[in-house]
């Protein structure tokens, strides 16, 4: 697998490289926006409103689902007046009981790790709330108990549907009177994206395309990729997932402050000297920061003193500003710029972005 950034600019790479269509998967990301909230309100999600505030929120999912929790997590933000946790396993926390809600998300319906933790929400009383595909197990364990279930039209790999499985949990909170979200706000957020999406397409160019310049920025690198605020550190995070699972790329996520106490030290280290892989006098690690407009005094500080830090040592760095009024907003456009870098950057390496092999094999593996 070699580099080859001619790659990104070859339209007809760009289209016979992706046959499972994840550009224009990610393209629909404003479309996903408009038909999440439009099923949401069809399913009813204001019902969890008569259950009064719970004492804490936990959402069930994995992978490509389970950033739906961090989303809603950071969109209510920390003034939230309750707990919202994501949990990315099989077992409920012991303290979570009756009065808790229970979010399970999952594209498919099928997860092992989520249908286990539906299953001991219900045994355990909590109120459940379920999304992702239509007629399948998790609609089945949802309706059997009597609780709400969004059943939405995803289609192939979850992590190319997050708006579709995110949106429903953001009109939960608001039915919940956890912050202000209606249709106005989802329009906001749908033309942010239509906006990314223009700027990102395909026929645009490197030079002025910015998924395109990130995919160059990151490729022959091992990014280290930080986020400086609640909600930048999820778009730093689902960016390292997305690199993970589009291009089968490692990266490394942090979040500031904590990647000043600890991965900042890297950048005295081997991979910062040399690249190590080539044993050429270059260097492996990229810094990629991910900042937002609303951060905390100190973790401005902080984000330009590392900045500082990395340049000085010649350590490369990409730094990449949120845009939009609201923290949704925000989210969903460095989300769906890293969703475009991490696609081309498959391309660019001639890597099918939607194959996922190796963890086909793992379950398979799993479930023998
Ligand atoms: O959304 P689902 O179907 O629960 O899947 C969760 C995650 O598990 C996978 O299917 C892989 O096992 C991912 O593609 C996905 O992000």
């Amino acid at each position: 697998m070699t580099w080859e950034p001619e790659r990104l600019d070859d339209q007809r790479h760009l289209s016979d490289g992706d046959p499972g269509g994840m550009l224009p998967a990610v393209a629909a990301a404003a479309a996903h926006v408009r038909t999440g909230y439009r099923t949401a309100v069809e399913a009813r999600v204001d019902r969890l409103a008569g259950m009064g505030r719970p004492r804490a929120i936990v959402v069930a999912g994995m992978g490509g689902s389970g950033i739906a929790g961090d989303i809603m997590a950071a969109v209510v933000g920390n003034g939230a007046p309750l707990p919202i946790i994501t949990l990315r396993s099989y077992q409920l926390p012991g303290w979570v009981g009756a009065t808790d809600l229970v979010i399970a998300v999952s594209g498919s319906g099928d997860t092992e790790e989520t249908l286990a933790v539906a299953t001991q929400a219900v045994r355990r009383g909590c109120t459940l709330l379920g999304v992702g595909a239509p007629h399948s197990p998790l609609e089945a364990i949802a309706t059997q108990a009597s609780a709400v279930y969004v059943p939405v039209p995803v289609s192939g790999q979850s992590r190319a549907n997050v708006w579709l499985l995110t949106v429903p949990l953001i009109v939960a909170a608001a039915a919940l009177r956890l912050l202000p979200a209606d249709q106005e706000l989802f329009e906001r957020v749908a033309t942010a994206l239509e906006d990314m999406a223009h700027r990102c397409r395909p026929s645009s160019e490197s030079f002025v395309n910015p998924g395109k310049s990130l995919a160059l920025d990151v490729a022959e690198s091992l990014p280290v990729i930080w986020g400086s605020s609640a909600a930048a550190s999820v778009a730093a995070y689902r960016l390292a997932c997305q690199l993970n699972t589009n291009a089968k790329y490692p990266a490394i996520f942090g979040e500031l402050p904590e990647a000043g106490h600890g991965q900042v030290a890297t950048f005295d280290g081997p991979m910062a000297e040399r690249d190590i892989f080539a044993d050429a006098p270059a260097h492996a690690l990229r810094l990629v920061v991910l900042r937002d407009s609303e951060e905390h005094p100190q973790l401005t500080r902080q984000r330009e003193a590392s900045l500082r830090l990395a340049r000085e040592r010649d350590v490369p760095v990409t730094e990449l500003a949120a845009e939009g009024a609201h923290p949704l907003e925000r989210m969903a456009s460095l989300i769906l710029l890293g969703d475009y870098a991490s696609t081309y950057l498959a391309l660019g390496y001639a890597v099918d972005p939607s194959s996922v092999a190796a963890i086909s094999e793992l379950k398979a593996r799993i479930s023998q």
